[in-house]
Parts: structure tokens; C-alpha cells; sequence
């Protein structure tokens, strides 16, 4: 990964050991990131992870408690001011009654050399619809209208909060076909839930879990966690060390009673725990969603997780 001094101009975006806390609720919890100009990131985490709480950090909406967040070598908000950044959130914030061009041509007017809108409309697929009233858009062609708002900007680095959401498959494939094709070729984060669209669009991922980064490199390495195979068993005073020791394994977890080993020779393992005290011993293949879903337990929680409703306000 190419670093440079904070605020540099290779940077595309950097986060230094930044942080944020919501009441005891650690949600980004000493993160380092820097992204190149024009990369394509996507941020990967189970519900709580703190994708949305970054996002929010890089926009400018909320403040860290700790740590620096630079954007295209300036501040958010100065990133912000500038019309740098174009952000695809959670859905809402359009007016019904406006049609998707008077929507565009409306927020055009807020940037000093705006994406044509014909541009904007044809890069996100909204030709057909343009003279429809917002109300009578279906979700996913709301979708598609928020992602042309973003580009109007002619954006340089783009936010995007799982931007496929309520999209199909054909869809989904459209709206990064259009992503591809975006003049300005900006750097993208994106947060999804979708392993596989992380995989197939993403240059890199970064996988958070309780706030901090689980793991981060290419789809490849991401996927790479996922070769072999995963041996469970009941064992509660498992011999962590004896099982570490074996070759082939990968990564060994206790969870209460629970042993996981992660090997590439689950045939060796289970004969070594046949001669121990383990019991119900299981054999699995790992996937991508596993290889996501241990990478994220490898991460402790952090504390007593705040249920979406009883959210405040920064
Ligand atoms: N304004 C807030 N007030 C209190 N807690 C908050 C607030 N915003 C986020 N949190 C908490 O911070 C943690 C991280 O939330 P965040 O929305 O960043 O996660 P996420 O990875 O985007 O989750 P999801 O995939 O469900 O969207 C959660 O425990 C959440 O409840």
C-alpha cells in the first residue's frame, strides 16, 4: 500500500488511530486507513461494526473523540466545501414531489460546474424515468437518484453506505458498471453486506468488527482466509498450544466450551483430537461468509451494544 505524510496530496483518504464513542458504546474504536486516490475500498462488518459511525466521520457529520480524519489532504469539511465528496446514504431526504430531473437540476444549482445532468442521468441509468415524480419512483430507481445527486459534483473521492441495497442482481451489476464509468474516477468506500460484491468490485477490502479493523487486503487475501477447512469440537479445557503446534493449522479459537480450528488438513486434526478429550467433532469447508464471520469474532466486542431505538444524537 503506497503511504504518504498526513494531509499528503497521494492520499486519497486517511484515517490516523481515529476514534468515537456514543455514550459506553465504543463504535469506532483507533482506526488507520489510507486509502490511494481512485481506489475502490469496500468496508465489510456485521451489523455494529462501525461502517456507518466511519462514513459519518468522513463526511464531516460527526466529530472523532480521538485521532484525524484527512480527505483528499484537507479536512472533511473543507473536502465537503469544496464539493469533493459525493455520499450515497440510508435512503430519504427527496422531495415527492419533484421529478428526478427538477430534483437534479435543483441540487446542480448548488455546485459551481456541475455534472451535465443528461451525464448524470445516463451514468445512473435514469433516462427513462427522468420525468417521474420522486413519490412514484420505485426504491431501487431512488437509489440509482441519490447515486446521480452524488456524482453532480463531479466528485474526486465517493461514500457510499451499502449502495446496492434493494437493488437486483441486474441492478447491482448496472450501478458498478456505472461506477466504472464515472469521469472523474474518484476513490470509492463503499459499506456492504454482500461478500460477493465486495469481492467482485472491490481492489480491496477492509473487514471491521466492534469498531476495529478485522482484517484488511485484497479480495484475494480476504478469500485466502477461507482455504481450508474449519474443526469444531466440545472441549472445554482444550490444549490450545498442543493444537497451534500442529502443521496446517491456521488459526485455533476457544469460545466457552467450544474449540475452532482453522487448518488446511482437517483429516490431521481430527485424529488428534480423537486422542483427546473432545467431543462432538465437526468438519467443515470454510467459505468467504466464514472466513468474514471468524475474521469478525477474532475481534472482541466491545462493550454493552446500544439496540438502533434507544440512539442519540451527537
Ligand atoms: N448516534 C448514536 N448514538 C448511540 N449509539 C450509536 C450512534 N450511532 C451508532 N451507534 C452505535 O455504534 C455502533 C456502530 O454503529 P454503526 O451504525 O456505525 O454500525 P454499522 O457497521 O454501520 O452497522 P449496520 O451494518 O447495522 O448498518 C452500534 O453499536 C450502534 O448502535
Amino acid at each position: 500500500m503506497v503511504s504518504s505524510a498526513p494531509g499528503g496530496a497521494m492520499s486519497g483518504l486517511r484515517l490516523d488511530d481515529v476514534a468515537k464513542t456514543f455514550g459506553e458504546v465504543r463504535a469506532v474504536d483507533g482506526i488507520s486507513l489510507d486509502l490511494k486516490p481512485g481506489e475502490v475500498t469496500a468496508l465489510l462488518g456485521p451489523n455494529g461494526a462501525g461502517k456507518t459511525t466511519v462514513m459519518d466521520l468522513i463526511l464531516g457529520l460527526q466529530t472523532p473523540d480521538r485521532g484525524t480524519v484527512t480527505v483528499l489532504g484537507g479536512t472533511p469539511a473543507e473536502a465537503a466545501a469544496r464539493g469533493e465528496v459525493g455520499a450515497v446514504l440510508q435512503d430519504g431526504g427527496l422531495l415527492h414531489d419533484l421529478t428526478v430531473t427538477e430534483t437534479l437540476r435543483y441540487f446542480a444549482s448548488l455546485h459551481h460546474d456541475p455534472l451535465p445532468l443528461g451525464e448524470a442521468l445516463d451514468l445512473a441509468g435514469l433516462r427513462a424515468v427522468a420525468r417521474r415524480r420522486v413519490g412514484a419512483c420505485s426504491g431501487g430507481e431512488r437509489r440509482r437518484l441519490h447515486f446521480a445527486l452524488a456524482l453532480l459534483g463531479r466528485p474526486r473521492l465517493l461514500v457510499l453506505d451499502e449502495p446496492t441495497a434493494g437493488l437486483d442482481v441486474t441492478g447491482r451489476r448496472q450501478f458498478w458498471d456505472a461506477v466504472g464509468r464515472i469521469p472523474s474516477r474518484p476513490t470509492v468506500l463503499f459499506a456492504t453486506h454482500h461478500l460477493d460484491e465486495a469481492e467482485q468490485y472491490a481492489e480491496r477490502v477492509v473487514v471491521m468488527a466492534a469498531g476495529r479493523i478485522a482484517a484488511d487486503g485484497t479480495p484475494a487475501e480476504i478469500r485466502g482466509h477461507a482455504a481450508g477447512r474449519v474443526v469444531s469440537a466440545h472441549w472445554p479445557d482444550a490444549d490450545l498450544a498442543a493444537l497451534r503446534a500442529l502443521p496446517s493449522v491456521d488459526r485455533v479459537e476457544q469460545r466457552g466450551p467450544t474449540v475452532t480450528v482453522h487448518t488446511q488438513d482437517s483429516d490431521l486434526v481430527v485424529r488428534h483430537l480423537a486422542g483427546t478429550a473432545a467431543r462432538e467433532i465437526e468438519v467443515s469447508s470454510s467459505g468467504l461468509e466464514e472466513a468474514f464471520l471468524a475474521l469478525a469474532a477474532a475481534v472482541p466486542p466491545s462493550p454493552a451494544a446500544v439496540p438502533p431505538s434507544t440512539r442519540t444524537q451527537d
